[in-house]
């Protein structure tokens, strides 16, 4: 039994190779052996636990570093700086722009979230970035995107050899990646230093959700705090591994496959008493276009088909209230 074999086996998170489909490898993976692999162990782990972190992806860890370290610039800037980037404020796009401290609770039982965000929704040319003091936020997020989106369409069709169906019967749903008729948002998120007297009962820095579309890749800094509820219903810690993509199943890809698929609760505590560090993560919220129809790919017909867009709306609203 192989290490990856062993994780999902007790519940902890996976390490798959992806080195067979890497980035900047063909675009086909060739049929082979280690192929073979890749699918089981991607199998098992989203079956089993619903995370997985993938190494050998062909994104690199030094992209990684950079793309926080330009985010982290954007969020250290005055709130009178952010605001007119405000999620909301974009007519094309409601999901872009800046989210503030508190603004979000993603458990809704909980006070609002100890986080700030940048939701990279729209590739629009024309619409305003924030530029004075980062004039390279703009460029930075929009080449990460296209990057995980490129790793997204891999990690899909994989996903889909994993289950015996048609290969691109996921890669078809998800055509327009950044493009209007698309959701896939790249998340950068920023957790400021946590000073414990100004907390909230039971609040934390991020409640626990499950995400809304198809996949997520998660990348974090190396301060920890984010937990996954297994299978047995027990929180544990997924730290981060330098190197590595955590990839995990959403509620839609969950539907998609009438639960085969699983798509795991998730959170982020506060750092242990006394620790002033702040926290960053990018999300890379994959979603399949919003005109199509999800309906269940094993046509068991478990869950009645619904459309994309629609799901979505229903999905922001409990977040966010009516807007
Ligand atoms: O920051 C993290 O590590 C996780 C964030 C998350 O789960 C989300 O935004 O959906
Ligand atoms: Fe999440």
């Amino acid at each position: 039994m192989d290490a990856a074999d062993r994780g999902a086996r007790h519940g902890t998170i996976p390490i798959v190779d992806f080195d067979a489909y890497r980035l900047g490898g063909a675009d086909d993976a060739v049929p082979g052996e280690r192929l073979q692999e890749l699918r089981e162990e991607v199998r098992r782990a989203f079956t089993e636990v619903g995370f997985v972190y993938l190494k050998n992806t062909g994104i690199e860890q030094d992209e990684v570093d950079h793309v926080m370290a330009v985010s982290k610039k954007f969020f250290q800037l005055p709130a009178e700086e952010k605001r007119p980037f405000s999620r909301g404020s974009y007519s094309n796009s409601v999901n872009h722009g800046w989210v503030s401290l508190e603004r979000e609770s993603l458990n809704p039982r909980r006070p609002g979230d100890l986080k700030e965000a940048f939701n990279t929704t729209s590739l629009r040319e024309d619409i305003e970035w924030p530029s004075d003091g980062v004039d390279d936020f703009r460029a930075t997020l929009v080449t990460f995107y296209k990057r995980c989106m490129k790793l997204s369409l891999r990690v899909l069709r994989v996903m889909a050899l994993s289950l015996g169906i048609d290969p691109d019967v996921f890669l078809k749903a998800h055509r327009q990646i950044g493009c209007e008729e698309n959701g896939s948002t790249l998340r950068s998120l920023y957790y400021p230093p946590v000073k414990s007297e100004r907390v909230k009962e039971d609040q934390i820095r991020c409640g626990e959700h499950s995400d809304y579309g198809s996949i997520t890749l998660l990348f974090q800094s190396r301060e920890g705090g984010l937990q996954v509820l297994n299978r047995k219903g027990k929180f544990i810690s997924a730290p981060s591994i330098s190197g590595t993509v955590l990839v995990n199943i959403a509620d839609l890809m969950q539907r998609w496959t009438s639960d085969v698929f699983v798509s795991a609760i998730h959170r982020v505590l506060l750092p242990p008493g006394g620790d002033s560090r702040t926290r960053q993560s990018l999300a890379f919220f994959v979603q399949p276009d919003d005109n199509v129809m999800i309906t269940c790919v094993d046509e068991s017909n478990k869950y009645p088909p619904v459309k994309c867009v629609d799901y979505l709306q229903s999905r922001f609203s409990d977040t966010y209230g009516r807007n």
